[in-house]
């Protein structure tokens, strides 16, 4: 049975987890997940190679059933993919024969074989709000990586999911790229409030980034520590400065690394 969902709770984990290999000797991949995750809240997800960060996406998503516990958005249980949740992956596998405005509208194209001028606007306006207006014409290698990158979030926007998964979506950026990005995502996220889970090894773009930072142990991977990231939005270059983001960043490393001591 499903709880009710509160603004509390727009997804709900309850007793998650999933083992690959059905050998009850060998450990699962993630087990006994406890979550509540509030209608338009920032969620980033951390923790050590392999212990079930893209698992547990997948459960949300629906691409993956739990082989324990249940997931559920806003009250209903998730038994498969779901038309209002985007994903954002590392690389935005963009079709290279295609324009940036076709790309971002493929989705629409693939599902319903069509798309009005109406949907071609909202493309052209999600396009500008990622600072991409004059790119809409371009084919995908004429954009940086950076720009392929918007292109793939504005493309997981376009059917205005309520629920918005990256998993590692700026890990193949440079540095200063990175930055930038997570700032235009911030932007984008602020005019149209979207429930975030956001996967990333970067604890500062963790922290940069989330209102709420968990911290997921080694395998079986569960949650070991929630972090509330009580920083000011909206959130700046100059965030980085604060002497509490130098302080939250620390405790988050001493979790990661020495959770003994944490
Ligand atoms: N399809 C699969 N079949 C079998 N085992 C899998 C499968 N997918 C993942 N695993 C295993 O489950 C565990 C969790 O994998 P997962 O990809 O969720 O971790 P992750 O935290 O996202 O890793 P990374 O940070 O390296 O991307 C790993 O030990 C992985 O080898």
């Amino acid at each position: 049975m499903t709880s009710p969902a509160t603004n509390r709770s727009f997804v709900r984990l309850s007793g998650v987890g999933h083992r690959y290999d059905p050998d009850p000797q060998v450990p699962p991949a993630v087990t006994a997940i406890d979550l509540d995750i509030r209608r338009h809240e920032f969620v980033a997800v951390v923790g050590p190679s392999g212990c079930g960060k893209s698992t547990l996406l997948r459960m949300i998503s629906g691409l993956l059933t739990p082989s324990e516990g249940e997931v559920s958005v806003f009250g209903k249980q998730v038994d498969g993919p779901r038309d209002d949740i985007g994903i954002v992956f590392q690389k935005p596998t963009l079709l290279p024969w295609l324009t940036v405005r076709k790309n971002v509208l493929f989705p629409l194209k693939h599902k319903f074989g069509r798309y009005s001028q109406q949907d071609e606007k909202r493309a052209d306006d999600l396009l500008a709000m990622a600072g991409l207006a004059s790119f809409a014409g371009k084919m995908p290698d004429e954009l940086s990586g950076g720009m392929q990158q918007r292109v793939g979030i504005v493309r997981a926007l376009l059917l205005n999911p309520d629920i918005l998964l990256m998993d590692e979506p700026f890990s193949a950026l440079d540095a200063m790229t990175r930055e930038q990005i997570g700032f235009d995502l911030l932007k984008i996220w602020e005019d149209n409030p979207k429930t975030v889970l956001f996967i990333t090894h970067s604890i500062a773009e963790a922290v940069l980034l989330a209102d709420r930072v968990l911290v997921m142990s080694k395998r079986p991977g569960t949650i070991l520590e929630v972090l509330d990231v009580d920083l000011p939005r909206p959130r700046t270059s100059h965030t980085i400065s604060e002497p509490r983001f130098g302080q939250l960043t620390e405790r988050l490393r001493k979790h990661i690394y020495e959770p003994e001591a944490a």
